[in-house]
Parts: C-alpha cells; sequence; structure tokens
C-alpha cells in the first residue's frame, strides 16, 4: 500500500498555515508536503512536524514574485542569480525539515526559446549539484497549461530528456498524475517508464482536481499499480477538497496507516 502525504497548500486550508499540521496527523497522514514554507521560520515547522510526529516528504524552492506572477525563475533566462539565491534561501527549511526532496519551478516560459531552454539546463545542474552535497534530491514537474498559463515545463518528454542528459543521481521527476493525465494520459504506461527516474507522485481527480475518487481515472487501480511496481516513496494528495477535507477522506480510509 503506498503512503500517502497530505498537501498543507490544497488541504485543510480553513484553518492557519501552522495549524493543518495537526489537522493531517488527525485525519490519520504521517506525511505531509506544501507548495512554499517561506512565511514561517524554519523552526517553527520543524515543531509542528515533531509536534505531531509528521514526515515532510517536499516543499518547493522560492519560485520568485508570486504575486507579480513569476512561477519560478529556472529557465527565465538572465535570473541564475535569483534561482541561486532561493536555494540559499531555502536550505535552512531543507535543514530543519529533513525533507529528503525539493522541486525546482520552471517559470514562464517557451520551450522553443533557447535562451529559455539553456537557462533552465544550468539552473537545474547548479541546483542539483548543491543538494547533491547535502543527499536531498531535486525533482522536476511538468505542469499543465491549463493550471499554469505559459509555464514552461509543460511536457513529460522535456522533463525525462534533461534528467537522463545530466545523468546526477539525486535529480528525478514529481509524476503528477493530475498533470501527466491532462498533458499526455497514458498514466500507468507512464509510471512503470517512468518509475526509475521518479522521485514523488502526487494526486488529483482529473479533470477538476478535487478528491482522487472523483474523475476519469481509477484511483484505486492506480494506487495498486504503484504497489506492483514497487513504489516505496509517497504519493501527495496535491487536490481541493470538494467541502471539508475531512468529509471527503472517505478514499483514504482504506490506505490510513
Ligand atoms: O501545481 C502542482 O502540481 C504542484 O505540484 C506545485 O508544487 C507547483 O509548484
Ligand atoms: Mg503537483
Amino acid at each position: 500500500m503506498p503512503a500517502f502525504a497530505a498537501n498543507l497548500s490544497t488541504l485543510f486550508t480553513d484553518r492557519p498555515f501552522l495549524d493543518r499540521f495537526a489537522a493531517a496527523a488527525d485525519a490519520g497522514f504521517r506525511a505531509v508536503e506544501f507548495l512554499f514554507p517561506y512565511d514561517h521560520p524554519p523552526e517553527a515547522i520543524a515543531e509542528r512536524l515533531a509536534r505531531h510526529g509528521l514526515v515532510q516528504v517536499l516543499f518547493n524552492l522560492p519560485p520568485g514574485d508570486w504575486a507579480a506572477g513569476e512561477r519560478g525563475l529556472a529557465a527565465v533566462p538572465g535570473r541564475f542569480d535569483d534561482v541561486a539565491a532561493g536555494l540559499e534561501r531555502a536550505l535552512p527549511y531543507v535543514a530543519a525539515t529533513g525533507v529528503g526532496r525539493v522541486h525546482l519551478m520552471a517559470g514562464i516560459g517557451e520551450r522553443s526559446d533557447p535562451a529559455a531552454v539553456s537557462a533552465y539546463r544550468r539552473s537545474v545542474e547548479h541546483v542539483a549539484t548543491r543538494l547533491g552535497e547535502r543527499g536531498v534530491d531535486l525533482l522536476l514537474e511538468p505542469i499543465n497549461r491549463r493550471n499554469m498559463p505559459g509555464y514552461f515545463l509543460d511536457d513529460y518528454g522535456h522533463a525525462v530528456a534533461l534528467i537522463r542528459d545530466l545523468g546526477l543521481p539525486n535529480l528525478k521527476l514529481q509524476f503528477d498524475v493530475y498533470h501527466r493525465q491532462i498533458l499526455h494520459g497514458d498514466v500507468a504506461m507512464a509510471l512503470r517508464a517512468l518509475l526509475p527516474i521518479t522521485g514523488h507522485v502526487q494526486v488529483a481527480g482529473v479533470p477538476a482536481r478535487n478528491e482522487p475518487d472523483d474523475g476519469e481515472l481509477d484511483h484505486r487501480f492506480l494506487f495498486a499499480e504503484l504497489d506492483r511496481l514497487g513504489y516505496a516513496g509517497h504519493v501527495g494528495c496535491e487536490y481541493n477538497p470538494r467541502g471539508h477535507t475531512v468529509d471527503g477522506l472517505g478514499w483514504f480510509a482504506p490506505y490510513r496507516r
């Protein structure tokens, strides 16, 4: 049975961020992930993890100025220094939480633009190398453009080619089942092919991005498939609940440990 992580940026959002750790633990989760921790000191997050016996499995490196529309800077030409500074800003959170993997967002840009392609490669290589010195994985996540208009990395082929080409042992794919289905479909076959380079899996129903029991995919089949494939990581529950988070956790009951 796969282990599940509550995404605290999308679940339990009826309470302040730091109170979501308790809610996740009370609901039976043993692990959490979230998008960004940077509004809170690293020690405050570490304290909540310890208090509730939770493992931190993932968060994102700083994305630039989100309010201004930035969605990461890795593929934005001329912003390498900001990417490097973002990594330094994140390192105290990596140390405090003990997280084993972080996601680097690519940003807005075109894969047909050679300057963006080479900026992305340079950023990814730098950040992965620095994280590798600390035993931390760097993840790249293809994201569909309906949810994130203009996002550079909206293609599995591009992500996989870069991961294979750089050949860094700690550089891996963030396989978000929701985005995969919207971008390319063929989810189970892609899991089979890409599991060796997959560092994290996330899930949501398609197309509404609600609970995984909702929509066109059979979540029970996919979770069993992850077992058959020997996936040893976590599945991040990155969905927007239909109502109150706890009321929608019926799908989770058979997987609670
Ligand atoms: O949008 C998603 O899907 C994510 O996983 C976010 O972490 C994007 O950063
Ligand atoms: Mg995701």
